[in-house]
């Protein structure tokens, strides 16, 4: 027999699963191999050679998936690349994540997502899914190459235009139609450009008293609306991309309750924060769409819980220091998120006794891989915990306060709104599909990445 090489092997004793039962797990070449009642699997033969890690006071939950990241390569390598962003998405948790198509180029053709593909793929980090864009240059005239893009190595099914708004209907209906011959989906960043144009944050009390152009609920409504009647009209799969109003939680319920292929994300940042941020011009806290009022994030909170909203997704935006550190009108909508992100949902969610971990791993892992169809084949990410499973795993200890230092993250960016907060919820270890990508809370460098093919899938 030959012998085993442990960089995919590991047994995790004492962990709570999905915050829950206390169970060793064995992970042999990447998979699940036996999961057992703790302290029983260290005597089995097969652990002997593989790396221990002391799970006692850890909750293990699947690798989590994010449907909604900004890793900034090709093009602004000076906020973010794919390396940089992919080791903050390990650090965070992720051992998956959605690239969005915002780039420069954009990535609206078969090369471009595979450039992207490929070098997620050789950083080794978390697996990289490119998001393809709707239309050309995200100019919301022309359909981008769809086919080419879903059929190509990266096998995009997840397009979207985010940062821009598909605005015109008729180009939204044949995008729906389009993506139906592949089970792809529309990811909608739903604003309605003209009742947005030049604001700066929502349109509310606080705007009006700081003299900030506003931004009202209704240019996210308007299109959330218009576009659950298209989807069941053409029946086809749409996706909201970070929904923030309760309004649009009303939509998204209303479209569910008549059973239409909709589903919606939330980041953590709308979970969390509030317009009443903005009344330092902080642009750390400008965002696309904007905070909004605390009754809007106790709707988000409400329709994340009772699973009107499906996923809770980063939109980690990452931006360089000139785009953000000038005056608020001037500087770059977006924030960083991968590293605060399960801390984040455990503040919000967790421990105010709206979710459980268990609900967590449905909402980050599970569900985001499901609607990116990332979720089947050998490489599957967002599968549950079981024997047999691709080992795709992340320790948090929930226990741990930790005060937020932007420049000590793995992201390349500083545009972190929690800088000096203090959060709870320190991910100990990521593994991908067996490997360390964070261990004793830091980052492990990938010792040649594993075999990830997407096209073998
Ligand atoms: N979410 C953000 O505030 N910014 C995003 C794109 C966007 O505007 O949605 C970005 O790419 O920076």
């Amino acid at each position: 027999m030959s012998p085993r090489t442990t960089t995919d092997s590991v047994l995790v004793t004492g962990a709570a699963l999905l915050g829950e039962d206390l169970r060793d797990v064995l992970v042999l070449d990447g998979v699940i191999a036996a999961i057992a009642d703790a302290g029983t699997l260290a005597a089995d033969p097969r652990a002997a050679d593989v790396r221990h890690v002391d799970g006692t006071g850890l909750v293990l939950l699947p690798g989590l998936v994010d449907l909604h990241t900004h890793l900034r390569e090709p093009g602004r390598e000076d906020a973010e690349t794919v390396l940089s962003g992919t080791r903050a998405a390990a650090a965070g948790g992720f051992t998956a994540v959605h690239a969005m198509a915002n780039t420069t180029p954009v990535a609206d053709t078969a090369g471009v997502v595979e450039q992207v593909w490929r070098l997620g793929r050789d950083a080794g980090w978390v697996d990289v899914f490119p998001v393809g864009a709707v239309s050309v240059g995200l100019e919301g005239t022309q359909l981008a190459e769809l086919g080419a893009m879903a059929t190509s190595a990266a096998r995009v099914r997840v397009f979207s235009d985010d940062g821009k708004c598909v605005h015109d209907p008729v180009l939204m209906r044949r995008a729906l139609e389009y993506v139906k011959a592949f089970d792809g989906v529309v990811a909608q960043h739903a604003q309605e450009p003209r009742l947005t144009e030049g604001a700066q944050m929502h349109e509310g009390v606080v705007s009006a008293e700081i003299g900030l152009r506003g931004w009202p609920a209704v240019a996210e409504e308007a299109i959330i609306a218009r576009d659950v009647l298209l989807a069941e009209h053409v029946g086809s799969r749409l996706h909201v991309c970070h929904l923030s109003t309760a309004g649009s939680v009303e939509i998204i319920r209303w479209a569910k309750s008549r059973g239409l292929p909709v589903t919606a994300e939330v980041t953590p940042h709308h979970l969390f924060l509030t317009d009443e941020h903005a009344r330092g011009y902080d642009p750390v806290f400008k965002v696309n769409p904007p905070l909004r009022t605390e009754a809007d994030v106790e709707a988000v909170r409400a329709g994340l819980a009772d699973g009107t909203i499906d996923i809770v997704a980063t939109d980690h935006a990452p931006h360089s220091r000139e785009d953000k550190d000038c005056e608020w009108d001037a500087a770059a909508f977006g924030m960083t998120g991968l590293e605060t992100a399960v801390g984040v949902v455990q503040a919000a969610m967790v421990d105010t006794g709206r979710m459980t971990w268990a609900d967590v791993a449905r909402v980050m892992s599970a569900n985001p891989a499901r609607i990116g169809r990332v979720d089947e084949g050998p490489t599957a990410q967002g599968r549950p915990l079981a024997v047999g499973e691709p080992a795709n795993l992340t320790l948090i200890d929930p226990a741990v306060r930790a005060v937020v230092v932007p420049r000590e993250q793995a992201t390349q960016s500083e545009n972190s709104p929690y800088r000096g907060a203090e959060l709870p919820g320190r991910v100990v270890a990521t593994f991908l599909r067996g490997r360390a990508t964070v261990l004793d809370a830091r980052p492990v460098a990938p010792a040649g990445a594993t075999a990830f093919d997407g096209a073998d899938a």
